[in-house]
């Protein structure tokens, strides 16, 4: 089982005295800057010139270049895409980092798959909070914390878990609670949970349930509410109480459904499936073929997102939720 920290658990003295130069000011960024700043910590945000740097300063922070923060701050978050990380860090970061200094990050894809190697007389950390930014803000404004992960890479200064707990601490994550691992389990678990379940495998069944229906002649809006809208409905009742609390809500046919059918589209093959994505994610296939991608300027990458972005289920989707006033992106 996973130890857990709490409130009693962390001091946010160790971050006392010196500043945080929070890198990116996206979703992970303006959590993270926001939060610890409330906790009395003195944050500096580095960015490059454009929306999140206007925020940023908006939001009234000092606002520095990526060279200039990281050369102002003895503790650097990283909150850049991944993809973008080993450049930023190799031409802005790499050459202010002094000894004792600790390198922040909210998952370990650059520093597990030896994107990034930081020198040895540095902490290296992982403080990453399990949910969007936006949560981890208003949860905190609320006088709550998102539970979070910390993980020590590198202890350059006998004191990096304490650090870790005081980040968590002033981002609010010890109100929830803390959970132990290392960069090797975040970064596994985390590829393995978006491709197979969360987003890859989540995506294809709505997509395979919808174009079933219609090859069987069904109307489009129809399969849409079917096998998209009322997705919300079921994940809802997941996350607040569980598979159990979900099968108390639904009627009885639709769990006798699930016992009965489930079992048959997920079944062996797809266990296999998600087996051989983990291999790739452990062997480090997915992140060499994922690094190419990027390098080569991501052609495969843009033309499938077009292509997803076109089809149908989309088109349906887009037109159907014109009738829900209560949908938040309107
Ligand atoms: N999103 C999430 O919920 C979660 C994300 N994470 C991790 O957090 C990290 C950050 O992700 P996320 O918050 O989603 O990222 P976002 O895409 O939301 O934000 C990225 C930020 O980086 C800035 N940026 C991009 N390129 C550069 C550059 N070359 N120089 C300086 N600034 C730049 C962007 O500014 P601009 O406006 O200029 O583009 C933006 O402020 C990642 O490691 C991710 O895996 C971890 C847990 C959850
Ligand atoms: C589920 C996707 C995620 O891993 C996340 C928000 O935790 C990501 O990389 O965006
Ligand atoms: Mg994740
Ligand atoms: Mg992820």
């Amino acid at each position: 089982m996973a130890k857990i920290y709490y409130k009693q658990d962390a001091d946010l003295t160790h971050l006392q005295g010196k500043t945080v130069a929070i890198i990116g000011y996206g979703s992970q960024g303006h959590a993270h800057a926001q939060n610890l700043r409330d906790s009395g910590v003195k944050v500096i945000i580095g960015l490059r010139p454009g929306k999140s740097w206007d925020q940023a300063e908006q939001d009234g922070f000092d606002v520095f270049t990526v060279d200039e923060a990281a050369k102002r701050a003895q503790v650097i978050q990283i909150l850049l895409p991944d993809e973008l990380q080993k450049q930023v860090y190799e031409e802005q970061i790499k050459d202010h980092l002094n000894e004792g200094d600790a390198l922040f990050f909210a998952h370990g894809f650059n520093i597990h798959f030896e994107q990034i190697i930081p020198p040895s007389n540095v902490d290296v950390v992982l403080a990453a909070p399990k949910g969007p930014g936006h949560l981890v803000r208003r949860v905190f404004v609320e006088g709550f914390g998102v539970p979070a992960l910390i993980a020590v890479q590198q202890d350059a200064t006998g004191k990096a878990k304490d650090l870790a707990l005081a980040y968590a601490q002033g981002i609010g994550a010890t109100r929830a609670g803390v959970l132990e691992t290392t960069f090797k389990e975040e970064t596994e678990t985390d590829l393995f949970g978006e491709q197979a379940v969360l987003c890859g495998g989540v995506s294809e069944l709505v997509k395979n349930g919808f174009q079933t229906l219609l090859e069987a002649g069904y109307q489009p809006e129809i399969a849409y509410f079917e096998c998209m809208h009322e997705l919300k409905l079921i994940v809802d009742l997941m996350y607040e109480k569980g598979l159990t609390g979900m099968r108390d809500s639904i009627s009885n046919t639709a769990e006798y459904g699930d016992y009965v059918s489930g079992p048959r589209v997920i079944g062996d093959a797809s266990r296999q499936a998600m087996k051989d994505v983990l291999t790739d994610i452990q062997n480090g296939t997915f992140a060499k073929k994922f690094i190419a991608e990027n390098e080569q300027g991501r052609p495969w990458f843009a033309e499938k997102r077009k292509q997803e972005q076109s089809q149908e289920l989309e088109q349906v989707g887009a037109k159907l939720r014109e009738m829900m006033v209560w949908v938040e992106s309107k």
